[in-house]
């Protein structure tokens, strides 16, 4: 009988269920975009039933197009948006507040009063990441603030917190296993990067009890068993964990120290892998872990811009200037250039290098003759430039030069976009063949696990350079337009 992995990447904008055969490749693939709700401004949430009902639905819909029976499926890995928080009730299952997405800013105020009371130093040195709503820690310390009782029930011991990984895996095997990977849990602000454990001092100081906690395992081996009914009637094996920036640098064969990778979804996460070397940064990028296998942790070096594709959905579902994301590409390729145009996408704040919460989006350089293409191709050019933002800094702390950058993720299907992207960096821009590198790094942790696989190499090496987009003669103007870009996110981050 033919085997497979099942690869779920559940993402902050839709969650996809892909089934990888022996030679990596795709056999099957269902996706379902997921509710945004944004209950106040710079807000961001998902329910987290919602999202364990669409991996069901997208797994259901895989295995019946792709005729699969559930016994089948050898093993199953999980790669997931991050540091999106969920606390629930470990008797009755239920979540007691939506899930806080990562891009939320709802707790910019405790992060500000944090930072002024000089925790910033403390921070780094033990997690390698900065005083910033984006991580969980504090999601979790507002849940525990603002829902009636909760404080009280997670000092009993009542409440479990988790990453999407974590409410999965706790879902798919029944309330059985509470655990995440070094990955993941190096996205919350709770956990020491170099010590590989929870840290009192972090802890004492969001006033969060441990035992809320998932237990941190390795990246690739099992975790627990499905339980049967989910797969109609068979147990399976969840055997593969990782955060989706780390799972996509492993999908990229980003290996070697120095290798990056470069990932446009909701957001864009460019990742460098450090080695065994947790390197510090000096310009805002943050240390985090990228995995942990074989009782051995790789480090990277990560650079995050939290509204990427998000802005091009803005387009779509706020400003209704197009009907698709593909629809953007359509309309910027009727104009030659933005003609001054900038649009500072900072709906949420400002990752790296600026790591301003406060922040909001701002357009610059409106005409008369300003029209709706202008500002869907300056909407597009704004991915570019914040990349641009993240690789000068990167190539910085690292003191690499990139030659090539590898691309991935929803909006590189945006031929205009990745043409811009190589003349404004002025290096080439490299796409995989298959666009599915996350949910291949996950396939290929969990397979490892269950000694699926062939060589690394054959199975992730395989995908590499399907399309590489080199500077063309436009490139000359790339130093003038970036000036501009500067200049606007200076001009945004005045405006408060
Ligand atoms: N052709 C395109 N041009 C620009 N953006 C696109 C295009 N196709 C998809 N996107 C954007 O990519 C994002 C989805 O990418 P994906 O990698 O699936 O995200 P996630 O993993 O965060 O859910 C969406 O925000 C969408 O707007
Ligand atoms: O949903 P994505 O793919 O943009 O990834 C979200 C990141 O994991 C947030 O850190």
């Amino acid at each position: 009988m033919n085997n497979y992995i099942l690869s779920i990447d559940q993402g902050t904008t839709s969650t996809r269920a892909i089934l990888f055969d022996h030679d990596g490749e795709i056999v099957q693939s269902a996706g379902q975009e997921i509710k945004q709700y944004y209950p106040k401004p710079g807000w961001v949430e998902h329910d987290a039933e919602e999202i364990w009902v669409s991996v069901l639905g997208v797994i259901a819909s895989t295995l019946s197009k792709a005729g699969i029976k559930g016994e089948q499926v050898q093993a199953i890995g999980i790669t997931n948006q991050r540091e999106t928080a969920v606390v629930w009730d470990r008797h009755t299952g239920r979540p007691i507040y939506n899930a806080i997405v990562w891009q939320s800013r709802q707790t910019a105020d405790l992060c500000e009063s944090l930072r002024a009371a000089g925790h910033t130093k403390l921070v780094l040195e033990k997690t390698g990441l900065l005083i910033d709503p984006y991580f969980s820690g504090t999601k979790v310390k507002w849940i525990l603030d603002h829902v009636e009782g909760a404080r009280e029930k997670a000092e009993r011991g009542d409440l479990l917190f988790g990453t999407i990984d974590t409410w999965l895996i706790w879902k798919f095997t029944g309330g059985k296993k509470h655990v995440t990977d070094y990955s993941n849990a190096s996205r919350t602000l709770l956990f020491n990067i170099y010590d590989l454990r929870w840290d009192a001092d972090l802890l004492s100081l969001l006033d969060i009890p441990s035992n809320m906690l998932p237990e941190v395992r390795a990246s690739s081996e099992v975790y627990g068993h499905t339980v049967e009914h989910h797969f109609f009637g068979h147990r399976i094996p969840i055997a593969g964990c990782a955060g989706d920036q780390q799972a996509a640098l492993f999908g990229q064969t980003c290996y070697e120290v120095g290798m990056a990778k470069n990932t446009y979804g909701t957001g864009c996460f460019m990742l460098m892998n450090t080695g065994e070397e947790a390197v510090a940064s000096k310009n805002g990028l943050l240390t985090t872990i990228a995995w942990g296998i074989d009782g051995k942790v790789s480090y990277a070096l990560e650079g995050s811009v939290f509204v990427a594709g998000s802005a091009i959905q803005w387009l779509r579902d706020g400003l209704r200037m197009i009907k698709s994301s593909q629809d953007s590409e359509t309309y910027a390729r009727r104009v030659d250039s933005t003609e001054g145009v900038y649009v500072v996408p900072a709906f949420v704040g400002l990752g790296t290098p600026y790591w301003d919460s406060d922040v909001r989006g701002a357009v610059f350089g409106l005409t008369r003759g300003t029209t709706k293409e202008h500002l869907i191709r300056a909407t597009l050019e704004s991915l570019a430039y914040q990349s641009k933002d993240v690789l000068r800094v990167m190539e910085e702390d690292s003191g690499i030069t990139l030659k090539t950058l590898r691309v991935d993720g929803g909006a590189v299907n945006n031929e205009m976009l990745m043409q811009f992207q190589s003349d404004l960096l002025g290096v080439n821009v490299e796409r995989p063949v298959i666009n599915e590198t996350t949910a291949l790094g996950a396939a290929y942790l969990a397979g490892l696990a269950v000694g699926f696989w062939k060589s690394r190499d054959e199975i992730c090496g395989k995908w590499k350079s399907g399309h590489i987009y080199t500077p063309s003669a436009d490139s000359d103007k790339s130093e003038q337009l970036y000036a501009g870009w500067k200049k606007a996110v200076r001009a945004a981050m005045a405006f408060k």
